[in-house]
């Protein structure tokens, strides 16, 4: 008998293009041996909803979308206590864990992978009682990804999110944070950002996360940024990210696997690019391999 393929698609996603190759997509799921139910996202939440309540009829999950999307899929799948195989379609904005996988951005070549490749285990953060697949980040530019207005991201792709990063500049503000980490670091400071991640591209750079991330090590890679004091800092704090290494005079960095952090005010947090409600205090964990997704072989850097 053949195994089950329930391919779910947010048609508003990124440019719109999947909708140009949807039905290759399904093609190749065919090809591949499914029989393939395809479920076309309605409204936000709908991703999540349906996968909780179909999925554990399917043998294989298969998403098409931006890093929202993929993150009600996996909200869903974690709901479920068998591990039941994703496959991932990159067709937003960024796709930013899509790109840290080694998924390719053309939607026939990662269908071809989420219906033939290989499972691997990844981890996925927990951010109080909601999940993030690779990053939860406070302050500077955080707010662009769910800010920039989706008609100026379909036109303009990633230029859209720097050009609302430069308007957002002269409004930035430093937060007095402390943050206790699970290897008893402990800090006291005032920080403009603020990034917990498990990827290798941040907003579509590679420069912003260590050369050494694991997907699948169960921590994550912590960036702070402290206060600048005057625009000449901007420079140095630029240069200090492209480094990548190590801490300097404004950059902290740390691996952890569970931290909580504390601040004065409310601050508002992003999960994997969309708002994440605001918050003073906050634990943030890392939930060890909890997701099996489709890759290319040998694309995550395993710790095995
Ligand atoms: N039919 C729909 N109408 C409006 N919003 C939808 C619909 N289906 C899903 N959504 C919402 O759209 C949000 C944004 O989608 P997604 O992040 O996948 O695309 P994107 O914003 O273009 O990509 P990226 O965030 O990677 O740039 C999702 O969080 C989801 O809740």
């Amino acid at each position: 008998m053949n195994q089950k393929l329930l391919f779910i698609i947010n048609p508003h996603a990124g440019k719109g293009a999947i909708q140009n190759s949807a039905l290759g997509c399904i093609d190749i799921f065919v090809k591949a041996g499914f029989d393939v139910t395809v479920y076309t996202t309605q409204k936000p939440l709908d991703a999540t909803n349906i996968v909780i309540e179909r999925a554990a009829q399917f043998d294989r999950i298969v998403c098409a979308g931006g890093d929202g999307t993929l993150n009600e899929v996996v909200t869903g799948l974690l709901q479920h206590t068998d591990r039941i195989p994703l496959g991932y379609i990159p067709a937003g904005t960024v796709n930013d864990f899509a790109s840290s996988l080694g998924i390719p951005k053309h939607p026939l070549e990662a269908a071809q992978i989420a219906a033939t490749g290989v499972i691997q285990q990844v981890d996925i953060g927990r951010f109080a009682d909601r999940n993030f697949c690779y990053i939860a980040a406070f302050g500077a530019f955080t707010n662009v990804s769910y800010t920039t207005p989706q008609a100026q991201k379909n036109l303009l792709g990633r230029t859209a999110y720097i050009l609302e990063g430069i308007k957002s500049l002269p409004h930035l503000k430093p937060y007095h944070i402390r943050i206790e980490t699970s290897c008893g670091q402990s800090l006291e400071d005032e920080l403009i950002y603020g990034m917990v991640s498990n990827a290798t591209s941040i907003g579509g750079f590679k420069e912003l996360t260590p050369h050494d991330v694991r997907m699948d090590d169960g921590l994550f890679e912590v960036v702070l940024i402290r206060q600048p004091k005057n625009p000449l800092d901007w420079q140095t704090i630029f240069n200090e990210l492209m480094q990548s290494k190590g801490d300097s005079k404004f950059l902290l960095r740390c691996k952890a696997s569970k931290l909580q952090i504390f601040s004065d005010e409310e601050i508002s947090w992003t999960l994997d690019g969309e708002f994440g409600g605001t918050t003073k205090k906050v634990e943030i964990s890392n939930n060890y391999r909890a997701l099996s997704i489709l890759t290319a072989p040998k694309t995550v850097r395993s710790t095995d």
